[in-house]
């Protein structure tokens, strides 16, 4: 366990909170009340063995310290423990941006999903092209691709299928009947009115779109018609959007007596800055595309209107940035994602890592054979 001043050191934690480091995962402890599972016992199994193994290794070293060796060994001891903890802080890093919410902040997501499971209609949608970009439909226009239950289930289960889309590179998101979302269906949100359902909701969505953020590839929104309340915070968790003439951005929290609640406020913080996220959010303000371009929420105005011929523009407009090889596209955005969330020397160090795996890699030689010339 970590003393909360350790913690607060190396996660960043607030500093009433001590951590339980175990393995790959952190729990955040509180007192007497930590909450453990199996999976945890076997991470504080790992972690023992590990110690022991490295305690082991430095009785060794100081035996033969004593014997022959300066001190040359002395420092190698030292730089073990140091890679050591180096390694635990970055796996530590790693496991806190896997998901936000566990059971160790009191969120039981087979509880979650048997109750959204209740709430059926409409459906996420994904189709995976040949060229690496991945087409993902929100699809329930009966009532504006408004998110039912079951559409917040299906949204992670496409997640979980990009996750695993080695050969992706780029995912374009729209809303099925030439519009984008209008949030949460009201009927779900008249249904699940109590604080903690509300909460668990939110936990799985952000749960979600925190991973959709992170995903290895290119992600756009193409906004048309109207991105609603959870539809305007569904498009923050994407790199980019493009919207099309008359198409409307609008966080319509305020007005439902609510704040954004699927990570959307804590996005365009990051997107806009504080104090354009502070208008919009207290204003409600309609966002049409030469304000969004304007506040840097949208990349560019498509010139089509229709559903076909927007899909078309932002394939084309996506694809500048998807030539070439996946394994360099991926790279690309992880380290752009790392150096989005990381503190500068993990994010350097993760740099590092991901210029490790393309260095001398099959991409890399072809093109020294090649010698092109960047004219
Ligand atoms: C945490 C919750 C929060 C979040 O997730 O961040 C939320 O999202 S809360 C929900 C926020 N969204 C809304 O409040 C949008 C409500 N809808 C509208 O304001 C309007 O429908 C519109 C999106 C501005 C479009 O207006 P218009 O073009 O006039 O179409 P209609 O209003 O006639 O809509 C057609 C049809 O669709 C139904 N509809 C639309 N949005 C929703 C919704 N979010 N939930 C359920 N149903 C929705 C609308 O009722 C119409 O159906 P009928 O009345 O049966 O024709």
């Amino acid at each position: 366990m970590l003393d909360a001043a350790t913690s607060h050191h190396l996660l960043g934690c607030s500093p009433e909170t001590s951590v339980v480091m175990l393995g790959t995962a952190t729990y955040p402890c509180l007192g007497p009340f930590s909450v453990w599972s199996p999976s945890m016992l076997a991470d504080l199994i790992y972690v023992c063995i590990c110690v022991c193994i490295y305690i082991y290794n430095i009785y060794i070293f100081f035996f033969f310290l004593t014997g022959h060796a300066g001190n040359a060994c002395l420092e190698m001891v030292i730089s073990m423990w140091k890679n050591l903890l180096q390694t635990m802080k970055e796996r530590i890093l790693q496991q806190r941006r896997m998901s936000v919410y566990n059971q160790a902040h009191g969120y039981e997501e087979e509880l979650v999903k048997k109750q959204l499971q209740q709430f059926a209609g409409g459906s996420i949608n994904l189709t995976k092209e040949d060229s690496g970009i991945g087409i993902l439909t929100l699809n329930n226009p009966k009532i504006m691709n408004a998110f039912t239950g079951t559409m917040m289930l299906e949204l992670q289960e496409r997640v979980t299928e990009l996750e695993n889309w080695k050969d992706g590179k780029g995912l374009i998101i729209y809303g099925a009947g030439n519009t984008f979302c209008s949030g949460s269906d009201l009927n779900v949100v008249k249904a699940i009115s109590n604080s903690q359902d509300g909460m668990n909701m939110c936990m799985f969505m952000q749960n979600t779109l925190t991973r959709l953020m992170r995903l290895p590839l290119i992600t756009v929104a193409l906004v048309q018609g109207k991105a609603i309340g959870g539809g305007a915070e569904l498009i923050t968790a994407c790199d980019f959007r493009l919207m099309t003439p008359g198409s409307e951005i609008r966080f319509v929290h305020k007005l439902m007596g609510l704040v954004p609640g699927w990570g959307g406020g804590a996005r365009l913080v990051r997107i806009v800055g504080s104090r354009a996220a502070l208008k919009l959010l207290s204003g409600a303000t309609r966002v049409d595309p030469e304000r969004a371009l304007h506040l840097g929420l949208s990349e560019e105005t498509l010139s089509s209107s229709d559903e076909a011929g927007a899909l078309e523009e932002a394939r084309a407009w996506l694809s500048q940035y998807t030539e070439g090889p996946a394994s360099v596209i991926r790279a690309t955005k992880e380290m752009v994602a790392a150096g989005r969330e990381l503190l500068l020397e993990a994010a350097l160090r993760t740099e590092k890592d991901i210029f490790g795996t393309l260095w001398g890699g099959p991409a890399n030689l072809q093109a020294l054979a090649t010698r092109p010339k960047h004219k």
